[in-house]
């Protein structure tokens, strides 16, 4: 489970102030939908859900722990073993192949890559990117690397999955597929948490928190 509890955030001191006190769960296995018109916060919510940054008033809460006061380390290992985040514009690194992309969130919360490179073939698979597993980025579509970002964000079977507005370069069949590992995530016990304007992801989700 994740949480707000009157929340409210100004990206500098004199700045507009948004969220205006929000509060609500975002509940464990269901799938919630960030909606709101352009520049309501809807990337900022996930950034402070994310732990990238942190409330100006209010709090966050990740299971019972109130995470908002952590420390930056102890927010980088959460970050690391219980988050997945999907950035808007994919975020690969440019010197990596797609699989090393994919697997290295798992070699930083401590797993070998023996281990994990099979999990990562398979999401690859799974998001009809697989034969691009040693392409680098430069080399592939920037829908083919929105995916490659969903397989990169689910390899550690996160607590926790936010994502940017995932299917926003895709087509319908390959928004289909993208939602599918999103909802695959969510049954297999994630908070997963989609910023969207997408009306099929909309139809396809369980709550929805209008911004
Ligand atoms: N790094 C930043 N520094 C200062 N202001 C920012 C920064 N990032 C975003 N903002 C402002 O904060 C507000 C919320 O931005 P945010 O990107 O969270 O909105 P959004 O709802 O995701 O928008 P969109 O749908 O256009 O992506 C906007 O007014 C934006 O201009």
């Amino acid at each position: 489970m994740l949480a707000v509890q009157d929340v409210r955030f100004a990206y500098r001191h004199g700045a507009e102030e948004l969220f205006g006190g929000l509060s609500c769960t975002f509940t464990t296995g269901a799938v919630t939908a960030i909606t709101g018109a352009s520049g309501r916060g809807k990337s900022t919510l996930l950034y402070l859900l994310g732990l990238m940054l942190r409330p100006t008033s209010g709090a966050v809460l990740l299971g019972d722990i109130r995470v908002d006061h952590l420390p930056d380390a102890r927010r980088a290992e959460l970050r690391a073993q219980r988050l997945g985040f999907v950035f808007q514009d994919a975020a690969l690194d440019p010197a990596r192949t797609i699989l090393d992309s994919v697997v290295e969130p798992a070699l930083y919360a401590g797993s070998h890559r023996r281990d994990v490179t099979g999990r990562a073939r398979d999401l690859l698979e799974r998001l009809g990117v697989a034969e691009r597993a040693d392409h680098r980025p430069g080399e592939i579509s920037g829908g083919q690397a929105q995916r490659v970002a969903v397989a990169r964000a689910l390899i550690n079977s996160p607590a926790v999955v936010l994502a940017d507005e995932p299917t926003g370069n895709l087509d319908h069949d390959n928004a289909a597929i993208v939602l599918a590992a999103l909802r695959g995530a969510a049954r297999d016990g994630a908070a997963t948490i989609i910023a969207t304007h997408d009306d099929f992801v909309l139809q396809h989700c369980d709550q929805r928190v209008e911004l």
